[in-house]
């Protein structure tokens, strides 16, 4: 096993976040894998053998496709379920929970009265019981199972007002009962932390299951040399989860958190179903696909798109080889234009978003020629026998008020096409100015900089562009259009 392989930990849903951020924090070392079985959370009220078998599908994917080299349950009623099939099955070692949170019970209590909140399937396994008394056979030990508090956490509710008070409630009977030491055994409950503190006073030490797990890694990895010698920046670490609906609490609370300023990149696994037997796959995100051959345009569209922060892997249209069969544009409006490109792509590459451009310059004493003709006023996309033309045309005419209009047409799987629109209003000029840009950027002066398009900076031209307004507006919807369907 190479050392430098990274560490999976796999849990019912955001509550081994919590193991994985006192890892991160204590291992600088190691790349972390995480996935949340967000789909089939809670554990607490499955049956073993369900518990037994979801976890094996994770560790069976961490295996093949990560190649971990350790799997760490981070979640109690998984590890009271599962833990001894899975280290008797595996070749890599398996690491749980409640041993290490135990074993600190145990070091910790004065009074010998430990009390425990955890899932009601982990309390049913009385997994943490036979820990405790395998260290101290007269320990009191008084278990509670607290599902409601699992599910206020996934809930995003975990610093609610509302949810202290049911915290408050629930943990008063641990008060009189006289226990010294408190196991939070549901990797969920240091989430609430600062609710339980208060709501079973300072005087009591709380044992956070997973912090103490982490000691349980760091021995393994010392005894087994398993120590990584690269060191692995923590925003390399991947996250999974098995909804799609989910995702985005998840996304919210892991986010938060793990203190990130970025929002987590949150993958998603499939949970594929093959008659009797299921696994889980991994679903690449769509792409974003440039439906146009104008480099022009893809370069001032990746770049606005990457200005306005779109998370989706841009692709230029030519990555898509010899496969891209000739779109002609013969719409008599730029919306017809842009969804005839649009479409015309989709076919091809079906699984994807594809986004298309029709634009063009409308001179107001011209009748708004050459409108969708731009591209081929004088001869087919020669920009320079087009600025002919149009100087030609505008001899001797003082009305010199043009606009250029960008419509963009976005389509993906199983989604309503979705147009946005942009223009601006400027001059058209006596002559050429400028060399930046292309097409008939060098007539088009900008009243606001007195400069043509070819005259700016990409970037000037893309903050006023009907390209750039069109792309902006593009991403005012984009979020909702990315959840939605039809
Ligand atoms: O169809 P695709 O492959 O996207 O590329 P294209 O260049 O043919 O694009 P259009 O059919 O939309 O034609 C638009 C024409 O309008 C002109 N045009 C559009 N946007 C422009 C801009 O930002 N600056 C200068 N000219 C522009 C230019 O002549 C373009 O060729
Ligand atoms: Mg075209």
């Amino acid at each position: 096993m190479n050392k430098n392989n990274p560490i999976g930990m796999i849990d019912s849903g955001v509550g081994g976040l919590t193991v994985i951020k006192e890892a991160q924090k204590q291992l600088p070392n190691e790349q972390f894998i995480f996935i949340g079985d967000t789909a089939r959370m809670p554990y607490g009220p499955r049956t073993t053998d369900e518990v037994i078998a979801y976890t094996f599908q994770m560790a069976n994917y961490l295996i093949t496709e990560k190649q971990i080299k350790m799997l760490v349950i981070a979640c109690n009623t998984a590890t009271a379920c599962a833990l001894t099939v899975l280290q008797k099955k595996l070749t890599i070692p398996v690491i749980g929970v409640i041993q290490p949170g135990a074993q600190a019970a145990q070091l910790a209590t004065k009074n010998k009265t430990i009390g425990i909140i955890a899932t009601d399937g982990t309390v049913n396994s009385k997994a943490y019981e036979l820990q405790i008394h395998q260290y101290g056979a007269d320990t009191k030990v008084l278990s509670q199972g607290e599902p409601d508090f699992v599910q206020l956490v996934e809930a995003n509710k975990y610093q609610d007002h509302a949810t202290r008070d049911i915290v408050m409630n629930h943990l008063a009977p641990f008060k009189a009962a006289g226990i010294d030491t408190l196991i939070l055994g549901c990797t969920h409950f240091p989430l609430l932390e600062p609710f339980i503190r208060e709501a079973v006073g300072k005087q009591i030490t709380l044992i956070d299951s997973g912090r103490e797990t982490i000691y349980a890694i760091k021995q393994c990895l010392n005894k087994l040399a398993l120590n990584s010698d690269i060191k692995h920046n923590h925003d390399e670490d991947i996250y999974y989860t098995t909804s799609d609906s989910d995702d985005d609490t998840f996304k919210v609370i892991a986010t938060n958190w793990l203190a990130r300023i970025h929002e987590l990149d949150v993958r998603h696994l499939k949970i594929v179903d093959n008659g009797t037997l299921q696994h889980l796959e991994e679903i690449s995100m769509p792409r974003l696909i440039l439906a146009s051959n104008n480099q022009h345009k893809i370069i001032e569209i990746e770049a606005i798109l990457n200005d306005i922060g779109i998370n989706l892997t841009v692709t230029p249209l030519n990555s898509l080889g010899d496969s891209v069969p000739e779109i002609i544009e013969d719409g008599t409006t730029f919306e017809e234009n842009a969804t005839k490109k649009a479409m015309t792509i989709a076919k091809i590459a079906p699984n994807d978003y594809i986004l298309a451009d029709d634009s063009g310059l409308s001179i107001d004493a011209l009748n708004g020629e050459p409108g969708v003709y731009s591209a081929r006023y004088a001869g087919d996309h020669d920009d320079q026998a087009n600025n002919d033309k149009v100087l030609n045309k505008l001899e001797g005419i003082t009305s010199r008020e043009a606009q250029f209009t960008s419509v963009l047409v976005l389509v993906g799987p199983n989604k309503p096409k979705l147009v946005a629109t942009g223009t601006v209003r400027g001059l058209i000029t006596d002559q050429r100015y400028g060399d930046n840009g292309f097409g008939y950027d060098p007539l088009f002066l900008v009243p606001q900089f007195d400069k043509t398009f070819a005259q700016l900076t990409a970037n000037e031209k893309n903050q006023v562009s009907h390209r750039g307004l069109a792309l902006q507006e593009l991403g005012k919807h984009l979020p909702e259009w990315l959840k939605g369907g039809v």
